[in-house]
């Protein structure tokens, strides 16, 4: 099957202001994205992702690469963006003087569709997203989390095979948040979106995401289903208790200078280590006993997302090899 999206090998440089310095800040990236797939672009600050973004959605040209979306070059770019709607990082595709159905109206008619074509379509979307009341009102007036819903509302009524999203759980509370991915979870399943999301909430990304791209410094470092990097890396994490509890801080400080994969995690008494091979199993038995201390329990350690990225990002700093 074809990619709906197609990134091949992006690549843009800044002239940093202070430095004056060329700075390649996106780097040869590329990744695919089917159809139907609700898809994560993370990465930590700066790591070049709304670069990414802008060039995906035509805002700003790659110095060298191309995108394709539903097959088309983004050359193309009248065509290409026919096929993807984005909800930018703060609402900056609202007008905020103009009420909640203006602002579907104005966006719905920039890409020739009449409001009385959709009509229907945004009443279901603004039950979903419990907005029925503030159809007229100014968006200006709504709440953040309101004028989120906005934008995903007009993202959605301009019917495009793709929807991009940048931080669509910013700034937004639980209840909001929760409603959020219910709502594109159906997206995907009812109406066959593919929903892109950017974004920092590694919740989120645990929770609705099946594959993600991950960019450090402007790189690709992993592109891979959420199972199996979450699979991947439970494998190799354990939580362990020790013989006598509490390990003293030298000798916790001694084992971690020699195995610095192992590590107190918050609980009284309980410690976690990555484990990657038999080998490095035993030398951490060796390096225990040396100590002086004996393991009384070693379990799999239950990983969330949040901690496989921080891993995968800390050992790209460390310019260890990729997964
Ligand atoms: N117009 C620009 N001129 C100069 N440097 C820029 C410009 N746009 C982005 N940068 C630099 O490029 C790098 C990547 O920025 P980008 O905004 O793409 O990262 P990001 O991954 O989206 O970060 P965040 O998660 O913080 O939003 C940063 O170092 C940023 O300072």
């Amino acid at each position: 099957m074809n990619p709906i999206l197609d990134v091949q090998n992006l690549t843009v440089s800044f002239k940093d202001k202070k430095s004056k310095e060329i700075i390649q800040v996106v780097n040869d990236v590329s990744f695919q994205v089917q159809q139907g797939e609700i898809f994560g672009l993370l990465g930590p600050n700066g790591a070049g992702k709304s670069s990414i973004i802008r060039m995906i959605c035509g805002l700003l040209k790659p110095e060298s690469g191309n995108v394709f979306i539903n097959g088309v070059n983004h050359q193309n770019r009248v065509k290409s963006l026919q096929y993807i709607s984005a909800v930018l990082e703060g609402n900056r595709n609202l007008y905020w003087r103009m009420t909640v159905q203006e602002n579907i109206s104005y966006f719905a008619g920039n890409r020739g569709m009449q409001f009385k074509e959709i009509r229907d379509q945004v009443d279901e979307w603004l039950h979903l997203f419990g907005l029925e009341e503030k159809k007229s009102e100014l968006v200006g007036n709504l709440s953040r989390g309101m004028q989120q819903k906005v934008a995903i509302i007009v993202a959605l009524c301009l019917n495009t095979k793709v929807i991009l999203l940048d931080e669509p759980t910013l700034g937004l509370d639980v209840k909001t948040t929760n409603d959020l991915k219910k709502i594109l979870v159906k997206i995907r399943e009812e109406f066959e979106k593919t929903v892109i999301i950017s974004t920092h909430d590694m919740k989120l990304v645990e929770e609705i995401c099946e594959r993600v791209v991950i960019i450090d410094r402007g790189k690709k470092i992993v592109e891979d289903t959420v199972e199996k990097l979450m699979k991947l890396f439970q494998i190799k994490s354990y939580v362990l208790s020790v013989k006598g509890g509490q390990i003293p801080i030298k000798k916790m400080d001694s084992i971690v200078k020699q195995f610095p994969e192992f590590s107190y995690d918050g609980t009284i008494g309980s410690y976690t280590v990555d484990i990657s091979d038999s080998t490095s199993f035993y030398t951490f038995i060796e390096l225990l006993k040396k100590e002086a201390l004996y393991i009384e329990s070693i379990q799999p350690a239950r990983l969330d997302f949040e901690r496989i990225f921080t891993i995968l990002c800390e050992r790209d700093q460390a310019d260890v090899v990729h997964v």
